[in-house]
C-alpha cells in the first residue's frame, strides 16, 4: 500500500468508524455486527501505527465512541470513563500479559469477569444518597440520565452501611434482563410492532428516554464493577468488589482472581457456553490487573487502561447460501421478509431460515438469490444475515426486487411514511390476516378457547364457518360433525371451550378483540379505567390520553378502530353471544376509611410503591384515584419526574402536593 493510499484509506476508515459510533452510541442501532466494526477499528489502528503522519488528534482510535446528547443535562466526569482495549484472539492476550509483566514483574494477580453487554453508568453517592448517574458520553462528559437510572430497583437510593466514605462513585453496567427483553418483544409481536433488535440496543435506547415511568416498566438491571473516590483505603480491585456487594449493589458472582494468564484461559473457556445461563447478555471477558499500585504503574492510554483488555467471544457464525426469500403477512397485515437457506450447522443447530426484518435490510445488505451469506446467532432466537460473500456472487445475479402485491390475496401493499414495514390493507380478506385474528382470539391470553388448534382454525376458516372471531359463537354440534376427521368429542370440546369463554374478563376479550397497540397490559389498564366496552368505544384521544400510561399511538389506535362501522358490528355480535364486556367490580378489601371522600391523583415515579400499588392502597382505604387535575382535587401524589405540564397546573390550582414518604406517613 502506498502512502498515499494508506491516507485515502484511512480516512475512509475514520468516516465509516464516525458513522457507525454515532448509530450505535446515538441511535442505539447496529447497522454491522461487532465483530466487523472492531475489525475496522483494528485496520485504522494498523495503519496509523504504521503512517503515524497521517493520524489525526480526534481519529476515533484515540477517543471514546459516544457523544453527549441535547435532552440531557451535561455532566463532566470528575474521572474519565474509558473505553477497554479489546481482542478476539489468544495470541493477543499473551501480548497484553507479557506487555504487563515487562511493566510490573511477575508478582501479580488478575481479576476475570465476565463484559456484559449494556450501557456504563457513573453513579455518585454523597453522605451514602444516590446524588447522581450520568452515561459514558465521550467519555470527558456524559448525560445526567438520574431519574431514569433510579428507577432500577437493584441500586439503592440510599447505602444501608454506616462504614461509608461520604464521597464516592461506582461504575457498572446497566442492562435489560433477557427475560423481560423477551417479555417486551412478545408483547411487541401481540400488537404487530416491530421487534427491539436486541437487549444491549434496547437497554441504551431505554435509557435515554424522557419518560422515567415508561423506563420503569422495562425493568432495567445493573451489575456494578467498579468504584473509585479519594481516600477509600482499598487496596485492589477485589477489595472494591468486595466493599461495593457489602454496601448492598448488585456485584455479579462471576468474578474469579486467577494468578497467571493459564489460568485466565481456563476462565475464558468455562464461561464460553456458561455464559448463556446467566440473565444478561455478555460478549466476552474483561482481565484486570487487580493491585492498584500496579495499575497505576501501567497507566492509561488516551482512550483506555493498560491495566485491563477486554477478550471478545466471536458471535457463532456460519456461511450457506441464500435460496429464496418468503414473505409471510401478520395478523395486523404488516410483511416480514425470511430468507430460505441452504440448511447449515450453526451454534449446534441445523439452521435453514434467517431474519431479514424489512426491504431496507434487504437493500442495505444488497441481498441476491444464490448469493453465500453471513449468518449469525446471538442472543435472538432466529439467527440473521449479517453480510455476503462478494467473492462468491454467482455471475448475472441481480437485486432482489421487493414485493408490491401481498403474497397471500394479492392486494398492492402500502408503507406507511416513516415505517420500514409494508403492510397489506386487505383486512377482510387476506387469509393469514383472518386466520391471524382467530388465533390471536383464541389463545390463553385472550378467550383461552380449549379444543380449537391452529389445524381447526384452518379448516373452519376453509369451510367457510368462521371469517372473525365472532362467528365462532355460530358454530352448532352439526356443522362441527361435518368437518372433516372431526370426532363428536372434539366438537363437544369446542363447544365447551366456547361456553367458557363467556365467563372470561373483560381486560382479555379487550386484548383479544386485537385492537391496534392493545397489547394484554394495556387491556387491562383500560378495562380498569372505562370499566366497559361502550364507554370505551366513546372515549376520545384526549380522554383516552389520560388514562396513565396510556401514549398517543395506542390513544389513535383505539379511536381509529371503534371509528369502523364494521368493528362496531363485531363488538355488538359479540355481546349478543354474551361474553363480558364490563369489568367485574373489584372487591376491595377496606383497611381504613381515612380517604372517604377524597380524591387523589398520581403522577411520576415512585422508590417504594408501583404506581398500581398506590392506588391500590388509596382504594382500600376509602379514597378515589381520578386522572385529570382539577380545581376539586384533594391531594396530587407526585413522584419523581412528574411531567412539567401537570405540576404547574397542580401549583396554579394550589393542589395539597404530598410525596411519596408523606402519603406513607398518612397510612400510619
Ligand atoms: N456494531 C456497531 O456498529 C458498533 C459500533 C460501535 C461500537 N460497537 C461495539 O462497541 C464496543 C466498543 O465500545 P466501547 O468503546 O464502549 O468498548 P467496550 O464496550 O468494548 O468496553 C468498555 C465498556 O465495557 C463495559 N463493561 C462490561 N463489563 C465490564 C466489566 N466487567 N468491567 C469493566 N467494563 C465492563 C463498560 O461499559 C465499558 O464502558 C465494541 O464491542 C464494538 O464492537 C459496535
Ligand atoms: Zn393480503
Amino acid at each position: 500500500m502506498t502512502r498515499e493510499e494508506a491516507k485515502l484509506r484511512i480516512e475512509e476508515l475514520t468516516e465509516k468508524i464516525n458513522y457507525y459510533n454515532d448509530l450505535y452510541y446515538q441511535q442505539s442501532t447496529s447497522a454491522i455486527s461487532d465483530f466487523e466494526f472492531d475489525k475496522l477499528l483494528e485496520e485504522l489502528i494498523k495503519l496509523e501505527d504504521l503512517h503515524p503522519k497521517f493520524k489525526k488528534e480526534d481519529s476515533p482510535s484515540q477517543r471514546v465512541g459516544g457523544t453527549i446528547t441535547k435532552e440531557f443535562k451535561t455532566v463532566y466526569h470528575v474521572y474519565p470513563m474509558l473505553s477497554l482495549s479489546n481482542t478476539y484472539s489468544e495470541e493477543e492476550l499473551i501480548e497484553f500479559d507479557n506487555r504487563v509483566k515487562k511493566a510490573i514483574g511477575t508478582n501479580f494477580e488478575y481479576i476475570a469477569e465476565l463484559k456484559f453487554d449494556g450501557v456504563a453508568m457513573s453513579i455518585t453517592y454523597e453522605n451514602g444518597i444516590l446524588k447522581q448517574a450520568t452515561t459514558r458520553g465521550d467519555g470527558v462528559r456524559g448525560d445526567d440520565v438520574t431519574a431514569n437510572v433510579k428507577t432500577i430497583r437493584s441500586i439503592p437510593l440510599k447505602i444501608k452501611s454506616n462504614n461509608i466514605p461520604p464521597l464516592f462513585e461506582v461504575r457498572g453496567e446497566v442492562f435489560l434482563p433477557l427475560d423481560s427483553f423477551n417479555k417486551i418483544n412478545k408483547e411487541r409481536e401481540d400488537i404487530g410492532e416491530p421487534l427491539l433488535a436486541n437487549p444491549r440496543n434496547a437497554a441504551s435506547g431505554t435509557i435515554k428516554m424522557q419518560d422515567s415511568t415508561v423506563v420503569a416498566q422495562r425493568k432495567l438491571d445493573c451489575f456494578v464493577y467498579g468504584l473509585l473516590g479519594e481516600n477509600l483505603d482499598i487496596k485492589s480491585h477485589h477489595e472494591a468488589l468486595i466493599k461495593i456487594k457489602e454496601w448492598g449493589f448488585n456485584v455479579s458472582d462471576s468474578y474469579s482472581s486467577c494468578k497467571d494468564i493459564q489460568e485466565v484461559m481456563s476462565y475464558i473457556n468455562k464461561w464460553e457456553r456458561e455464559r448463556f445461563k446467566l440473565p444478561l447478555g455478555t460478549d466476552g471477558i474483561v482481565i484486570k490487573v487487580n493491585d492498584y499500585k500496579q495499575q497505576e504503574i501501567l497507566g492509561y492510554t488516551a482512550k483506555s487502561p493498560r491495566w485491563a483488555i477486554a477478550y471478545k467471544y466471536k458471535a457463532d457464525t456460519a456461511s450457506t447460501i441464500l435460496e429464496s426469500i418468503e414473505y409471510q403477512v401478520g395478523r395486523t397485515g404488516a410483511v416480514t421478509p425470511v430468507a430460505n437457506l441452504l440448511p447449515v450447522q450453526l451454534a449446534g443447530t441445523k439452521v435453514k431460515r434467517a431474519s431479514v426484518h424489512n426491504a431496507n435490510e434487504i437493500k442495505r445488505l444488497d441481498l441476491r438469490i444464490g448469493d453465500t451469506v453471513f449468518v449469525e446467532k446471538g442472543g435472538e432466537i432466529i439467527p440473521k444475515i449479517t453480510g455476503v460473500n462478494l467473492g462468491l456472487r454467482p455471475e448475472n445475479s441481480i437485486p432482489i426486487e421487493y414485493i408490491s402485491n401481498c403474497p397471500e390475496c394479492g392486494t398492492p401493499l402500502i408503507r406507511k411514511e416513516g415505517e420500514a414495514v409494508h403492510y397489506c390493507p386487505n383486512e377482510k380478506g387476506c387469509p393469514p390476516q383472518i386466520k391471524g385474528k382467530l388465533e390471536h382470539f383464541i389463545q390463553r391470553k385472550a378467550l383461552n378457547i380449549e379444543g380449537i388448534g391452529s389445524e381447526t382454525v384452518d379448516q373452519l376458516f376453509a369451510k367457510g364457518l368462521v371469517k372473525d372471531p365472532s362467528d365462532l359463537y355460530d358454530l352448532t354440534f352439526e356443522k362441527l360433525c361435518n368437518l372433516e376427521r372431526f370426532g363428536e368429542k372434539s366438537a363437544n370440546n369446542i363447544l365447551k371451550g366456547l361456553e367458557t369463554s363467556k365467563t372470561v374478563p373483560f381486560k382479555n376479550v379487550l386484548f383479544g378483540i386485537g385492537i391496534r397497540y392493545v397489547g394484554n397490559t394495556v387491556a387491562e389498564k383500560l378495562a380498569d379505567h372505562f370499566n366497559n366496552i361502550d364507554a370505551l368505544a366513546k372515549a376520545s384521544f384526549e380522554e383516552l390520553r389520560e388514562v396513565p400510561e396510556i401514549g398517543e399511538k395506542i390513544a389513535q389506535g383505539v379511536v381509529e378502530y371503534f371509528a369502523q362501522e364494521e368493528h362496531r358490528v363485531f363488538i355488538e355480535r359479540l355481546k349478543k353471544a354474551g361474553l363480558q364486556m364490563e369489568a367485574q367490580k373489584k372487591v376491595i378489601e377496606f383497611e381504613s376509611n381515612i380517604f372517604e371522600g377524597k380524591t387523589f391523583v398520581i403522577s411520576g415515579v415512585f422508590q417504594n410503591f408501583s404506581r398500581d400499588s398506590i392506588k391500590e392502597k388509596v382504594e382500600k382505604n376509602g379514597g378515589k384515584v381520578v386522572s385529570s387535575i382539577s380545581a376539586k382535587l384533594n391531594f396530587l401524589i407526585a413522584g419523581e419526574n412528574m411531567g412539567p405540564s401537570k405540576l404547574e397546573k397542580a401549583q396554579k390550582l394550589g393542589i395539597h402536593m404530598i410525596s411519596e414518604d408523606e402519603f406513607t406517613d398518612m397510612l400510619k
